[in-house]
């Protein structure tokens, strides 16, 4: 019997996503021994509307924040002089412990790995259009482990029993900081790179933070018993 295998997966995106097979794609390896220093790039700053409704959905490969379109401001860094707003910010988690952030540090994975998505409103006029430029995105990541609970992310993972499949969304109005989301010390790395999942387009100015963030064993556990590595359970 001859045997099919269906190979679904970063291996077959350059099939019906050519922008995987380009120069700069994303998530990479951060080899900390060959970053340059930051040199003199002014201070990134960023300012996030607080009290507003947000929706969590889900869209079957993690869950993502819906910021509805209200006011915010992420400038500075290697952005140039550029403004950029935050659309949307999601949760990459792994199958198991211990794995699931997209980028590694010198070959180690986290537990997961936050990214805020932000678009840029100096030079486009919607998250589509900017999206598909080669300076339209500028993404926040932050590393995931496992340690004590993170009270701000816990406003989004006790609504994920109510988004259990594919679609489904629920919208919140409990005011929500996505600064309280970032580390401490705001060191991090920088490069040119992309969306990490299809279509994989190489419009992504990438700021992964040095430090990690800590969430809890039973954070990451609500985390995975929804969504595992990629899709529903
Ligand atoms: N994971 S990621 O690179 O931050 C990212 C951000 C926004 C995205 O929109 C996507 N399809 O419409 N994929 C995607 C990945
Ligand atoms: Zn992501």
């Amino acid at each position: 019997v001859p045997v099919v295998i269906l190979i679904v997966g970063p291996a077959t995106w350059v099939e019906k996503f050519p922008e995987a097979r380009g120069t700069r794609q994303s998530p990479v390896d951060i080899v900390t021994s060959r970053a340059s220093s930051g040199g003199s790039a002014p201070p990134l700053v960023w300012r996030y509307s607080v009290n507003h409704p947000r929706s969590v959905v889900n869209p079957g490969y993690c869950w993502r924040v819906d910021e509805n379109g209200y006011d915010s401001e992420l400038r500075g860094g290697p952005l140039g002089s550029d403004v950029y707003k935050l659309q949307q910010w999601h949760c990459h988690w792994g199958s198991v412990n211990g794995e699931g952030s997209e980028h590694t540090v010198d070959g180690r994975a986290f537990s997961g790995e936050l990214h805020l998505v932000h678009w840029n409103t100096s030079k486009y006029n919607s998250f589509t259009e900017a999206a598909g430029q080669p300076d339209g995105l500028a993404v926040l990541g932050v590393l995931l482990m496992v340690g004590s609970k993170h009270d701000e992310l816990d406003k989004v993972v006790r609504l994920l029993p109510y988004i259990q499949h594919k679609g489904d969304k629920v919208t919140f109005s409990e005011p929500l900081n996505p600064a309280n989301l970032l580390p401490k010390r705001i060191a991090y790395w920088t490069y040119p790179g992309s969306l990490t999942t299809p279509p994989c387009t190489e419009s992504v100015t990438w700021i992964l933070f040095k430090e990690p963030v800590q969430v809890s064993a039973e954070q990451v556990r609500l985390n995975l018993c929804y969504y595992v590595n990629g899709k529903n359970v």
